[in-house]
């Protein structure tokens, strides 16, 4: 019966983890030469994804001098420097495919993962744009698939004009920030006061963009 099969495709299907062509994405121009590309649902089987880098990443948590403070920073992470082993195989081939969707457009691949696991409402990042390296100078691209709960990743423009642009992430969502997104506007996961679930977030960069 066709009832029977479906409940037991909804209920007993662990979905696999794996990725869906990237053909769907669609493109926000955000203005000042930056633009977002999105794609609900790019990696399925994200929950269990996200159960796994729970355990298999060497989570660490950071410090920072805060005027006369050391503080936590709030959330957990793991930097894969490029060549570095990532840490499920689904990752590399989300690098690929990237590398592949975006080749002539980015004219380089992505080479870094850096990983931040949001444990709660209360972990977040503040504003900022990925202007550490070439993204002060140079459009790039940042990629950024996400599992496990939605988060908010906000963006604005940094001369503070403008509303903020606002995207739910979470279960094998992609965005990618192109253009120049990272020099001409801000982006952050606010904390949120409503009880939010943990998040994983996986960046995907080009080599020198930090
Ligand atoms: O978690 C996210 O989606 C954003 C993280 C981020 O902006 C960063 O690590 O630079
Ligand atoms: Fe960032």
């Amino acid at each position: 019966m066709v009832t029977t099969h479906l409940q037991s495709s909804l209920f007993d299907g662990v979905e696999d983890i794996g990725l869906r062509p990237l053909a769907g994405v669609e493109r926000t121009t955000l203005g000042l030469g930056a633009w977002i590309d999105v794609l609900p649902g790019w990696l399925t089987g994200a929950d269990e994804l996200f159960q796994e880098l729970v355990a298999a990443v060497p989570w660490h948590a950071e410090r920072r001098q805060m005027y006369e403070r050391v503080v936590d920073v709030p959330r957990l992470l793991c930097h894969y420097a490029e060549g570095v082993e990532l840490p499920h195989p689904v990752l590399d081939e989300a690098r690929e495919e990237l590398g592949a969707y975006y080749a002539e457009e980015l004219g380089e691949p992505f080479r870094t993962a850096g990983l931040c696991y949001y444990r709660d409402g209360e972990d977040s990042v503040a504003w900022h744009g990925d202007r550490i390296g070439r993204g002060r100078s140079q459009d790039t691209m940042v990629a950024i698939l996400s599992v496990g709960e939605p988060r908010v990743l906000a963006l604005r423009p940094r001369d503070g004009g403008g509303p903020a642009v606002r995207r739910s992430l979470g279960h094998g969502d992609l965005i990618v920030m192109g253009g120049s997104c990272q020099r001409t506007w801000d982006h952050a996961i606010p904390k949120t006061a409503r009880g939010a679930g943990p998040r994983i977030s996986i960046q995907f960069r080009p080599r020198g963009v930090l």
